[in-house]
């Protein structure tokens, strides 16, 4: 129960609505034992007419009729409140659960990229849902049905107790062996439900991957074999549910099984103890077989809510695990820092933690804030790691980054990330309309901003050919863009933020060399008074820039302007002669 303490915290927050919940539970299940009573009374009136004690027919009906009226209002009265209860309850389990997944959300969007990368999307997204969703069994339906349990106990037992002691003592002892059977039949359904969940997640992943890779699947003439794959992991999906359904199929059996007893106990022991003068009214049995039958629910959730409670527990041990991490880059500084363009990098050292990967090594070079740097190199020299650690996605292994000849680590980082627009190697875009994919870069945007951005992205007349124009919708509801318009959109978002720094990672590569053209004129328009850093491996995108260096294994190996470059001999002269032929034939 240590893991579950974390909720405490909103159970505080919902004090009164649980306490409320508590009183109704309480009211509805006092009107709930009303009932029993009043039949047993009914039973009452009949036996004294029987025994003569109530001679009068008309009394004896005016008594039922009484009774009858009562169990009806008793009955409507428990009804009543028992939804009263469930609305309290259950509806503070789903504002928990909202809090929880936000909670967990704000956590997620805190943690660095590292975390990203040691845990899969399909645990990330596990926690969220899954997780969640038994912890929400237990602080509502388990806490309902604890306090019901335990309030019902309290009250029928001790009303059983004061009519026939003996008689209650026979009627309860087939209960624990009830809950125990339950308890247990719990256990096997969690076990079997936890492999159909992981087979069903299998499936999902296995179709998704599927469709998403469908033009490969097609294209290599797949099908029949991805249909056997299919089929396989289907069978044993289907086996696992199998499984399951036996030891469902268990769950009511034997609580029939167990209230028959229970009631076979009443009116055995029951019936000796009419016959032996111990019970003097016939009604008192038929009151105690409406009791054990109102009881055995109750004793079943007793084994269902332990077996709730130990899920929940073991996925709030999971939820608390991803909650405790502190990330590993957090913004420290909270006063304002302004932040100048100018950047250095002062003898940098980068290794990935995962890979152990060295993708810098001592890089040292200083852009001049409205400066433009190209950056040329191979793949994998570490030119994306650059921007990265701009950004502070990384921190530096060794050296300093300096921006405004501030250490990157003691700016805001709120801050830095405000001033800086980035444009990733993949352009990710999200499933709405390009419209909002381009404010996304700043929010309160007006259109005609949006449209001037698109402009200098190049990509407006594009956006306007489509028929709902910046209304169209992006992604999996709506229609996909090329790589070259993609990319145009990202460079969009990143312009209309008007950013100081400007992180552009070869996000150029799908645009043809006349558009690239255009882009890069309005970006050196717009760029004047900012920091740009243009990652490429083309040199054309690269010359105009007022610096360039070029990358190898993580090292500097040549650097300053395009001319400086290509009057010496190295990569970047090879790189541009190469380019250049290719330009020409
Ligand atoms: N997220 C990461 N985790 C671990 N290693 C990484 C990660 N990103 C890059 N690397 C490794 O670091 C090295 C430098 O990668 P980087 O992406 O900076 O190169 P790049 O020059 O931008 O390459 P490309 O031109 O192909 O984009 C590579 O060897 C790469 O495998």
């Amino acid at each position: 129960m240590r893991a579950l303490r974390h909720l405490n915290k909103y159970f505080l927050k919902y004090k009164f609505r649980l306490i409320i919940g508590l009183i109704i539970t309480i009211i509805a299940r006092i009107f709930a034992i009303a009932v029993p009573k009043f039949v047993g009374d009914s039973v009452d009136i009949v036996e004294q007419y029987i025994n003569g004690e109530v001679s009068s027919i008309s009394e004896v009906k005016s008594g039922l009729m009484t009774n009858i009226l009562l169990i009806l209002g008793a009955v409507l009265i428990s009804a009543f409140f028992t939804f009263l209860m469930r609305q309290t309850f259950i509806v503070v389990s789903r504002f928990i659960e909202y809090d929880l997944k936000n909670e967990i959300f704000q956590q997620y969007e805190r943690l660095s990229l590292n975390f990203y990368k040691k845990n899969r999307t399909g645990d990330l997204m596990n926690r969220i849902s899954e997780d969640v969703s038994k912890v929400r069994m237990y602080v509502g339906p388990a806490i309902m049905y604890s306090v019901n349990t335990i309030t019902l106990f309290v009250v029928v037992i001790g009303y059983m107790i004061s009519i026939a002691p003996m008689l209650t003592l026979y009627t309860i002892v087939p209960l624990p062996i009830l809950s125990i059977s339950i308890y247990k039949l719990s256990v096997t359904i969690h076990k079997r439900s936890t492999v159909v969940q992981q087979y069903l997640s299998k499936l999902t992943t296995f179709t998704q991957e599927s469709f998403s890779g469908i033009t490969v699947i097609k294209a290599y003439g797949i099908e029949e074999q991805t249909q056997h794959d299919f089929k396989n992991l289907a069978n044993d999906s289907k086996d696992k549910n199998l499984d399951l359904a036996k030891v469902q199929a268990l769950f009511f059996p034997l609580m029939i099984l167990l209230i028959g007893i229970s009631n076979v106990i009443v009116i055995y022991i029951g019936g000796k103890q009419f016959l032996d003068g111990k019970i003097e009214d016939l009604g008192v049995i038929v009151e105690f077989i409406i009791f054990v039958n109102m009881l055995t629910w109750p004793v079943a959730t007793v084994g269902w809510v332990s077996s709730i409670v130990q899920q929940a527990e073991a996925s709030q041990v999971r939820i608390n695990e991803f909650l405790s991490q502190e990330p590993e880059i957090s913004n420290t500084v909270t006063e304002h820092t302004p932040i100048q363009g100018d950047v250095v990098f002062d003898n940098v050292s980068f290794t990935y933690d995962d890979t152990n990967i060295v993708a810098l090594k001592n890089v040292s070079f200083e852009v001049a804030a409205g400066e433009t740097i190209g950056i040329i190199g191979k793949t994998g020299s570490g030119k994306s790691t650059i921007l990265d650690l701009i950004g502070r996605l990384y921190d530096v292994s060794q050296g300093t980054i300096r921006i405004g000849n501030t250490p990157i680590q003691q700016l805001n980082l709120d801050e830095l990330r405000k001033h800086i627009g980035y444009v990733p190697q993949d352009a990710f875009l999200f499933s709405d309309s390009i419209k909002n994919n381009i404010k996304f870069g700043k929010e309160e945007a007006s259109d005609e901003e949006v449209i001037e951005a698109a402009k200098n992205a190049v990509v407006h007349r594009n956006i306007i050919g489509f028929s709902k124009g910046y209304d169209t919708v992006l992604g999996e509801r709506g229609i996909t863009l090329s790589g070259g318009q993609k990319q145009r959109v990202s460079i969009a978002r990143a312009i209309i933020k008007d950013p100081k720094i400007l992180l552009f990672d070869d996000c150029l590569s799908a645009v043809d060399t006349e558009t690239e053209e255009e882009i890069l004129n309005n970006l050196h328009k717009i760029s004047k008074n900012k920091t740009t850093f243009i990652v490429s491996h083309r040199v054309s995108t690269a010359k105009n820039a007022d610096k360039i260096i070029v990358l190898e294994d993580g090292k500097i190996i040549q650097q300053g302007t395009h001319n400086q470059l290509v009057s010496q001999e190295g990569y970047y002269k090879e790189l541009y002669l190469k380019q250049l032929s290719e330009k020409e034939i």
